[in-house]
């Protein structure tokens, strides 16, 4: 009697039967399965339907059935991924369109689709309101961003045949807040966020109707209504733990009942002390994608931008960037902390710790691979996987007067940033003296930036001789620290060649980076020295078709 069978690689026993025909209810390691199966010792009884789920590798039975035709039921179509979409992807009617094609070609994904604002909008409405402070309540009509953000999203609604109703409330809300800021000449941090926040909403409802017009079910929330609670940091507000169970009773709730689309507005939160609307920082819509992953548990996060996956350097410094094809959740992470635009810095937080896999794909060329973002990757081929540039950095050499011994004058030293709440990027020690980058872009205020820096230097050099250093770049080489000896001997050969000097260099401390401190008006042409040295040459490049692995 056969007492075995095989389930798509995962070996099933204690089945008596002789598996026949199997479905699939989704792809990948969880699924549940109908197998029809014969009693291969009695092959005139009938047919049986066994229905199985796969989680995890493990295989259980879940009901038998004496019947050919077993369909599975609504609710058993499970949420299966996160479908992103920038504002790039999402432009005008024509792109949406394309969207929802391209949604549609994966019939056997259920995603949650994150929506970002349609292009350049969240821009548009922070300009604004930045207008609105200075033209008076009776100008705001006159607002020319207003008029242009008016007139996208109406003929948005009419090319996608949905009409302007649904998008309407929020036409008339935006003005009137834009009236609002008017008679109170001020934009506070609180007012921003919920100015912007209009951009989201917009493109989620244009989107959500034009689904349900072709006739696929698809259900808008807004993020802040939806469970997504966050720090009442406005501009930069931090994903609370309290997100995950709220968002995954919501959207699994709904979808238990309905299987309609889940249409989100990326980027946005709500506040949990004040419940107001907060935003995740500016590209934040990738954090609200990899945030409702880990809340579900899906198999898979894609984000789709207007590139080709993340790519060896800027395309905007240097047009001959090339897709990296995988990447780990660190490199991705230290990628977007040291700038590069294409990933929220804090977004692989929620995947690393979740598990789950990151796709980084381009909606204008939905063929090509992309970037597979995962735990862990076969590094033994892994030289240097890309280069970032972190433009306007502030360095600070600091040298001890010897008033304290090392331990207290490090100590000392960042106390003094911690009590004024300024985040350190790199940092290189030795006995009596410490190099250290800030980052003036997450310093509280833009105009407070020379106050800030002044009141720091003022700080520190009670305890120390400080030499303040502006208009520095960062230029991070990410890829495999086990080659460093490598990749700092053909980098540092680059730069000698090119004339570059380097003023700090930090290695060590992450497994994935080597960050180098130039001048800002040095850095781009160091970029693409680099660039050529590392990836067009054959060598050092993972995306190049040959490896140059450093000798013994
Ligand atoms: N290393 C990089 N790889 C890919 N894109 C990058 C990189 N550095 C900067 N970018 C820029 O990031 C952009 C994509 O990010 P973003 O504008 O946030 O996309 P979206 O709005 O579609 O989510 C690209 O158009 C590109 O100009
Ligand atoms: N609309 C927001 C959020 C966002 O994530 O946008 P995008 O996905 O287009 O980078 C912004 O412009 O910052």
């Amino acid at each position: 009697m056969a007492t075995s069978m095989h389930l798509c690689g995962v070996r099933t026993s204690g089945l008596a039967l002789n598996s026949k025909r199997i479905e699939f209810g989704s792809k990948g390691l969880n699924f549940s399965a109908l197998v029809f199966t014969r009693n291969i010792n009695h092959p005139r009884r009938n047919t049986r339907a066994l229905r199985v789920t796969c989680e995890a590798g493990r295989v259980e039975l879940l009901e038998r059935k004496d019947s050919e035709t077993f369909k599975l039921n609504r609710s058993e179509k499970k949420l299966t991924c996160v479908m992103k979409f920038g504002g790039s992807s999402v432009a005008s009617a024509e792109r949406m369109k394309q969207v929802a094609n391209l949604i549609l070609s994966f019939p056997d994904e259920k995603p949650v689709v994150v929506l970002s604002a349609m292009a350049k909008t969240t821009n548009k409405l922070l300009m604004a309101g930045e207008k609105a402070v200075r033209c008076g309540v009776t100008n705001v009509d006159t607002i020319e961003e207003l008029s242009i953000i008016k007139e996208l999203h109406i003929r948005t609604a009419h090319e996608l045949g949905v009409g302007t109703a649904v998008i309407a409330e929020h036409l008339e809300g935006l003005e009137q807040l834009l009236k609002g800021i008017a008679m109170m000449k001020e934009l506070t941090l609180r007012t921003r966020d919920y100015l912007v926040s209009f951009g989201e909403c917009m493109s989620t409802r244009l989107f959500a109707a034009y689904l349900n017009k072709i006739g696929h079910k698809a259900r808008q929330y807004d993020a802040f209504e939806m469970g997504i609670i966050t720090t009442d940091d406005f501009t930069n507000a931090d994903i609370l733990e309290a997100t995950y169970p709220a968002v995954s009773k919501r959207l699994l709730g709904d979808w238990s009942k309905e299987n309609a689309v889940p249409v989100v507005t990326g980027f946005l939160g709500k506040g949990w002390r004040s419940c107001a609307v907060t935003t995740l920082g500016r590209g934040g819509s990738d954090l609200t994608a990899t945030t409702i992953g880990k809340a579900l548990g899906l198999r898979e996060i894609q984000v789709w931008k207007d590139v080709d996956g993340v790519l060896t350097c800027d395309p905007n410094i240097y047009c001959g960037a090339q897709p990296v094809p995988h990447l780990t959740f660190d490199e991705a992470a230290e990628l977007a902390y040291f700038g590069a635009q294409v990933l929220h810095p804090l977004s692989m937080r929620p995947a690393r710790e979740g598990n789950i896999p990151v796709r980084v794909k381009n909606s204008y060329n939905p063929t090509a691979p992309g970037t597979v973002i995962t735990r862990s990757r076969d590094m033994s081929k892994a030289v240097l996987t890309s280069i970032v540039l972190k433009r306007n950095v502030t360095m600070l050499d600091i040298t001890s007067t010897r008033m304290l011994g090392q331990y207290g004058f490090l100590a000392k030293v960042f106390s003094t940033f911690e009590k004024l709440g300024i985040s350190v990027d790199v940092v290189a020690t030795s006995e009596v003296s410490i190099s250290l980058t800030l980052d003036p872009s997450k310093f509280c205020s833009k105009e407070l930036i020379q106050q800030e820096l002044d009141h720091v230097v003022e700080e520190l050099e009670k305890i120390a001789i400080v030499n303040l250093l502006q208009q520095r770049s960062i230029i991070s080489l990410i890829g495999n620290v086990q080659r460093s000896s490598f990749i700092l001997e053909k980098g540092f050969r680059v730069l000698r060649t090119n004339g570059i000097n380097v003023q700090m260099i930090s290695q060590g401390a992450s497994k994935v980076n080597i960050s180098l401190i130039v001048n800002d008006d040095e850095a781009e042409h160091c970029v693409k020295a680099l660039h050529s040295a590392f990836f067009e040459t054959g060598a050092a490049s993972e995306s190049a078709s040959t490896y140059i692995v450093a000798s013994s």
